[in-house]
């Protein structure tokens, strides 16, 4: 079995849609990022990367490549989730939580469990998101962006 974590933070921007674990949510901003801002996904892979010992998103695709301006995190997970295939892992469970004031999670998390679940070819049952606000506290709780935080446990296939 292999563990990994994974943190992110996206600030709030004007202009841009509002995509969380591969589903759009309508709200008056999204996230600013070189890619869509995912910063759920990008939890994710971080957490998944640091399972495997290799590194983080940032080494993988970085932010100075062209490629992967505008690019759906959901591709680049797919990207990360053969790099686990390859070296004969399958997903255990996947726990994560979104810090956000706003805007209200919970009517999106069964979509984005389907996402992530379709993603790494597994059940959505193995998928568990979370949300939580900071209490009006801090920089999520003044909603100048959003966080993600996510565990990963891979079992050998
Ligand atoms: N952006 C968010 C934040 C929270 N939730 C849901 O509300 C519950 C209560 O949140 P507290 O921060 O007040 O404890 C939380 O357990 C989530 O179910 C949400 O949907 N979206
Ligand atoms: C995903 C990448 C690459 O497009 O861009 P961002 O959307 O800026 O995300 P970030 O979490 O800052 O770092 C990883 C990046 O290399």
């Amino acid at each position: 079995m292999k563990v990994g974590i994974g943190f992110d933070v996206h600030q709030f921007a004007e202009n841009r849609k509002l995509i969380m674990g591969g589903v759009e949510i309508a709200y008056e901003s999204g996230l600013l990022g070189h890619s869509d801002a995912d910063v759920l996904v990008h939890a994710i892979m971080d957490a998944i990367l640091g399972a495997l010992g290799k590194g983080d998103i940032g080494k993988h695709f970085p932010d100075t490549d062209e490629k992967y301006r505008g690019i759906s995190s959901i591709l680049l997970l797919e990207h990360v989730w053969q790099l686990v295939k390859d070296e004969g892992y399958t997903m255990g469970n996947l726990d994560c939580i979104i810090i956000a004031q706003k805007p209200k999670m919970s009517p999106h998390i069964e979509s984005m469990r389907e996402m992530l679940a379709k993603s790494c070819g597994c059940a959505v049952q193995q998928i568990n998101v979370k949300a939580t606000t900071t209490e009006q506290l801090g920089f999520t709780g003044r909603e100048e962006g959003i966080a993600a935080q996510a565990i990963v446990l891979l079992q050998k296939a």
